[in-house]
């Protein structure tokens, strides 16, 4: 059955190469003669064509590799040339060696007069494309040879000519586990069709910028297979975290501000109040009883004179001492939006008493940048301290000692690395954030969009997850991380055009509540 995801009602289960060849080999044993499910994949990709393709003579430009992703393309250029449209095949990289489902598409199509060359240039007057020039079987060491390097720059310059690239199963050169790319060579695709399985990559990092339009075909498998194989490698959010959870915890007729709740933001240096006022406002508008801020440095502004129901709080109360009876402990604390140098005072009390901290930005600079602070983070479960680190890539790259690049390289593993290592929940933000805990499945968000690139986005996202939490005291922090990813795309895609401001995004967010019970 063919889905078009993205925005998706519910969560998918998510399958690296190793795993969708295990599914593979299951929907293999299970699909009969050798080679229908290629048949089915060549079907799939062959039917979305017909639907995507613009009006016109011009013919469908297939780029095959020497593997079964050429396979597949060589099985739908058959369907279409047989269905009466004008195609041409560039089969590139061919080899003695293919494997036999693609030896046997290439006779097949052959023997059905399909045309077939080895150019790297697109036909003239092509009016859509397909890229199966590899698939799951990218080797990520081996840059493409010359004319496959320059059959994707084929395929990337029809995206000035408005004619589509649909990729079967990966765009090419987009590596299935990370959504990395090799040395910048991969190919741009208009849709994407996820065969048998959804990929991890194709959801994170580069991921959704290539595959444009994702678009699953289960090539009838689940029909077929009686139980997956193996378990899934990470999970895709889908709008069911979010609505679940309303439909949980509305609260009651009879809550109070005291039911609901208490954050408190540690932020706000000088020149950066802003960030710790958007952290608060957000957490009150999550649905957090009362938000005090603590303003750090000099206390010369109001907390938010547009927002009066933020209190002050004063920093002289979080201290290391008197921990059994300190007020501030009862508080969920979000530490670190806009806590410039200052908020290196306050980790060590932090770190050593919060019970649930959210910890962001400056927070995550000082810890990196001090070993006592790392030891004192690590320590935190041990003592039933729950936390919930929120970096971006360029933060998480300083906790890990790598860099920006090291961590985009492989989100995943680097989101499970900082979560391992420190005992903690993990956001690793950025395009497809990426929530990681100890012993915990990775999720992979699916919501939001460029809007969130913008100033305070992330002040926003740790203040929420901080309202959330005050009103869940026994959530899980994992679950709780999910729900607020998902939360803080889901309002962003609300944002139809032009930038974004951070306090709009608050407001966008506010209004995806639930309306309030009346019982
Ligand atoms: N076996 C089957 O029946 C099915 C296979 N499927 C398709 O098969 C694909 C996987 O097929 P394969 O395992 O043959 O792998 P691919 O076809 O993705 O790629 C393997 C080929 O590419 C070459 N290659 C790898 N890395 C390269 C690089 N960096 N530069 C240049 N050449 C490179 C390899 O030498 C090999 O010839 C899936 O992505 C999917 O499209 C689907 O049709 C489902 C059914
Ligand atoms: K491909």
């Amino acid at each position: 059955m063919l889905i078009k995801l993205l925005p998706t009602p519910k969560s998918w289960p998510l399958y690296g190469a190793a795993s969708s060849r295990s599914i593979e080999a299951a929907a293999l044993a299970a699909a009969g003669p050798a080679s229908s499910l290629m048949e089915r994949a060549g079907l799939a990709a062959a039917r979305l064509t017909l639907a995507l393709a613009p009006a016109g003579s011009g013919p469908i430009w297939i780029v095959c590799g020497p593997g079964n992703n050429g396979g597949d393309g060589l099985v739908a250029a058959r369907l279409l040339h047989r269905h009466g449209l004008k195609v041409q095949v560039s089969l590139l990289a061919a080899s003695s060696a293919a494997p036999a489902d693609a030896a046997a598409a290439l006779a097949a199509a052959r023997q059905a007069g399909v045309p077939i060359n080895n150019s790297v240039l697109a036909p003239a007057g092509v009016r859509m494309a397909l890229d199966a020039l590899l698939g799951l079987g990218l080797n990520p060491d081996r840059a493409p040879n010359p004319e496959m390097a320059a059959a994707f720059k084929s395929l990337n310059a029809l995206n000035a000519l408005r004619a589509s690239v649909l990729a079967l199963d990966l765009p090419s050169g987009l590596q299935s586990d990370s959504g990395s790319v090799q040395g910048g060579l991969a190919v741009q695709a208009q849709h994407t069709l996820a065969l048998l399985a959804l990929k991890p990559g194709m959801f994170t990092a580069q991921g959704r910028t290539l595959c444009g339009q994702i678009w699953l075909d289960d090539l009838n498998n689940s029909a077929d297979r009686p139980a997956t194989p193996r378990p899934a490698d990470a999970l895709l959010l889908g709008a069911d975290c979010l609505t679940n959870w309303q439909v949980q915890n509305s609260p009651r007729h009879g809550a109070h501000k005291g039911s609901q709740g208490d954050v408190l933001v540690v932020g706000g240096a000088a020149g950066m109040r802003g960030a710790a006022r958007l952290a608060a406002r957000a957490a009150l508008a999550a649905g957090a009883g009362r938000v005090y801020v603590c303003m750090l440095g000099t206390q010369a502004d109001d907390v938010d004179p547009q927002r009066p129901e933020l209190m002050r709080f004063d920093s002289t109360h979080i201290t290391a001492t008197d921990a059994a009876n300190a007020d501030w402990l009862q508080k969920v604390i979000v530490g670190g939006c806009g806590g410039g140098q200052e908020i290196g005072a306050f980790l060590a009390a932090l770190l050593t008493q919060a019970r649930r901290l959210v910890l962001d930005a400056d927070g995550l600079n000082a810890v990196a940048a001090q070993v006592s602070l790392r030891a004192l983070l690590k320590k935190r479960q041990a003592s039933c301290l729950a936390t919930i680190l929120t970096p971006h890539p360029l933060e998480a790259a300083r906790l890990l000692g790598s860099s920006a690049a090291a961590v985009q390289a492989d989100r995943l593993s680097a989101a499970q690395a900082l979560a391992d290592e420190f005992s903690c929940q993990v956001i690793l933000k950025g395009s497809g954030s990426i929530i990681a805990g100890p012993q915990q499945r990775l999720a992979i968000n699916s919501s939001g969009n460029a809007a969130l690139a913008t100033a305070g986005s992330g002040d926003v996202l740790a203040g929420w997850l901080g309202g959330l939490w005050a009103q869940q005291n026994d959530a899980d922090p994992f679950d709780l991380a999910c729900l607020a990813c998902y939360w803080h795309g889901a309002a962003a895609e609300a944002q139809t055009a032009g930038p974004m401001r951070a306090a709009d995004l608050v407001e966008r967010m506010h209004a995806l509540h639930r309306p309030a019970p009346t019982i």
